[in-house]
């Protein structure tokens, strides 16, 4: 096929599934939802079905019922995990099957396509599995896999901080789900504790939601404006390009997780401690926050975050590099050896 005849035949593929939930290849996810947000149910199956209810399950344990996939009717809430700025996430049940996974429900007017299109374009054990994305009238709710270990921000906040050695256990995780999102030409854009999710164990660290990324242009350049409201990540961990409106690449990915490594090492966000809001000015006139550097840090650790925490993009490492340096820096402290859980930590 040519790319328009397949093209065309896509648009037909995801017009078959307009109005209906059903279990579909990945393939179709991104596609479905790139059109939600401007084609909104007809009125007719507005009134038929008494809502508007379509989209892809892609998790066989996840079933419609007479191509419907609704709250209260085909899955159940068991309990609330957590509330965010875009979005309340859960923990629900498949009524047909049992099967618990997690659910992030976003107001339609809130929802950007790339959550699902930047997912779908990633292929990595370091990235949350996206299960499917159900339309249910102002709501979209993306299912995924239920991550027991909870996220890492609440292992911080139960620690007090982190120690060294898991500090970099979980920053070379981080960097390798990064290296995947770069190789593809998808930044994140939020990169922080919040958005990293643990196993029980706390052996295996996840990078998750997608709601700020972006893909970027063949010139691995931004496209979106850097303006545009409600795409600004986590202002303690906006890197100086980002603040200066200068459009932004993956390496402002970089510097966010260098913040993040601070907010493990100190149990508290990096500028916080030393300036009030707004951070934005500080962050792009003040030096790079490495003297909030532990004292206690191995030399190696050290050089991680100078090396993330460049101010010039341009010499900032790249993710592959920092993941490298962090792989050694882990070895010189002797590896992971502290229990995942461990005594309470003051925070800097
Ligand atoms: C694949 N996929 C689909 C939607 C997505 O963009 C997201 C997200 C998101 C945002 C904030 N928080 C959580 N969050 N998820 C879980 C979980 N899966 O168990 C979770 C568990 C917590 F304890 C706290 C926050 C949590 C998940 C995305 O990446």
């Amino acid at each position: 096929f040519s790319p328009k005849e397949s093209l065309q035949g896509q648009d037909l593929a995801v017009q078959a599934l307009r109005g209906s939930v059903s279990q579909e290849e990945a393939k179709h996810l991104a596609p479905f939802f790139q059109q939600v947000k401007s084609e909104a149910c007809s009125e007719e199956e507005e009134w038929e079905s008494g809502g508007c209810n379509e989209g892809v399950l892609l998790n066989e344990n996840l079933k419609p019922v007479n191509y419907e996939y609704k709250e209260g009717h085909e899955y159940t809430v068991c309990s609330h995990i957590q509330n965010g700025a875009f979005g309340e996430v859960y923990c629900v049940k498949d009524n047909s099957t049992g099967f618990q996974c997690a659910a992030k429900r976003i107001p339609l007017d809130r929802f950007r396509s790339e959550e699902v299109s930047s997912w779908s374009a990633l292929n990595s054990s370091r990235i949350v599995q996206l299960y499917g994305a159900v339309r249910e009238d102002a709501f979209v709710t993306l299912f995924m896999e239920l991550k027991k270990g909870g996220s890492l921000a609440q292992l911080i906040r139960e620690s007090g901080r982190l120690p060294q050695d898991r500090a970099l256990f979980y920053q070379e995780q981080v960097l390798e789900a990064l290296e995947h999102l770069h190789s593809r030409r998808v930044l994140h854009r939020d990169v922080k504790a919040d958005n990293v999710l643990l196993s029980q164990d706390g052996e295996k660290a996840f990078l998750c939601d997608f709601g700020h990324s972006e893909k970027l242009g063949l010139n691995g350049k931004s496209q979106v404006p850097p303006t545009g409201a409600g795409l600004q990540g986590t202002e303690t961990h906006m890197a100086p390009e980002v603040v200066l409106g200068e459009g932004c690449s993956s390496q402002a990915d970089v510097w966010s997780s260098c913040c993040m490594m601070l907010h493990m090492l100190n149990g508290c966000h990096p500028w916080t401690r030393y300036y009030t809001h707004p951070l934005c000015l500080k962050i792009a006139n003040e030096p790079p926050p490495i003297k909030e550097i532990p004292a206690t840090c191995n030399p190696c650790t050290a050089d991680v975050i100078k090396m993330g925490l460049e101010k010039d993009p341009i010499k900032r490492a790249l993710a592959a590099e920092l993941r490298a340096k962090v792989k050694e820096a882990l070895k010189q402290v002797g590896g992971l050896r502290s229990p995942l859980k461990g005594p309470y930590q003051e925070p800097a």
